[in-house]
């Protein structure tokens, strides 16, 4: 379990500043919602999060530590699942097995792979198939296995079920939170990016809406441990349904600004 404070962070690939100024305390176990437009810098986010690019001002601190680069402190799932195609889907979790616990010996790692194959809801006889002969919801409870296979503290999702069926999403997202849920005393603090604004309601503990053009915070909600909603109630709970159209609103007013400003 570890906090992650975001400070005064900026960053540009060129000269163009893609996120200003965003601060953020995040608590050990929370999980963190991103919004917002496409191309507003949320992967790009996640990227700084990761330790793959670097701030150009501010900084990102793990528990009082700066994020200097990337490592096993931090796993990423990416909505194209990034799995290797030339390996089997055990193999997959095995190599990152092997990242993290360099004295398993490889029966070791394959039972462990084994474990993990199954507690993503999925047959042991996977192990031995490729991605390409994996439905897209079998790939990507793949790569949340392998995620979870290495125990990173913190845990980075890019839009993980963006190009999933709705059925495939709903089921995918039950596990993400029953594992993390089941984690009680040290439970991963996850940084989830979506475009769905019923996803966020119903998975994050703190919701963060990215502006645009550069990206800022325009918009942070906190359920403070009392979060109640679950997928029978997000649709008619008072609560749920007002900061869904405040969500709403204020993305569609981002979206509005961004036309405006074109013409
Ligand atoms: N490697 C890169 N080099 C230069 N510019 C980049 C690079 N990656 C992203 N960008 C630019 O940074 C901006 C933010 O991109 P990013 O992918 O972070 O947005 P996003 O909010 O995740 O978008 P989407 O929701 O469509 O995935 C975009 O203008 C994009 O073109």
């Amino acid at each position: 379990m570890l906090n992650v404070s975001v400070k005064n962070l900026s960053f540009s690939y060129d000269k163009e500043l893609i996120l200003a100024d965003i601060s953020m305390e995040v608590k050990a176990g929370a999980f963190v919602c991103l919004l917002g437009q496409s191309g507003c810098g949320k992967s790009t986010f996640l990227r700084l999060l990761a330790g793959l690019e670097k701030p150009r001002m501010g900084e990102i601190l793990v528990d009082n530590e700066p994020v200097l680069k990337a490592g096993l402190q931090r796993g990423m799932v990416f909505q194209d699942y990034g799995l290797f195609p030339w390996m089997s889907a055990g193999e997959n979790i095995m190599i990152a097995l092997k990242q993290k616990f360099k004295n398993m010996s490889t029966h070791e790692r394959k039972l462990e792979a084994i474990r993990r194959i199954k507690d993503v809801e999925l047959l042991e006889s996977i192990f031995d198939k490729r991605p390409k002969e994996l439905s897209g919801g079998m790939k990507q409870r793949c790569a949340i296995a392998r995620a979870f296979s290495i125990d990173p503290p913190i845990l980075l999702m890019d839009e993980p079920f963006g190009s999933l069926d709705a059925v495939t999403r709903a089921k995918l997202q039950e596990l993400v939170v029953n594992l993390w849920k089941k984690e009680t005393k040290n439970r991963k603090t996850i940084f989830f990016v979506t475009h769905d604004v019923d996803e966020a309601l119903l998975l994050a503990t703190d919701i963060f809406v990215l502006g645009q053009s550069p990206s800022k915070i325009i918009y942070n909600y906190s359920f403070n441990g009392d979060k109640k909603l679950d997928r029978k109630t997000i649709y008619d709970n008072p609560q749920a349904v007002q900061l869904r159209n405040e969500l709403i609103k204020i993305i569609h007013n981002e979206i509005q600004m961004k036309t405006n400003n074109k013409m």
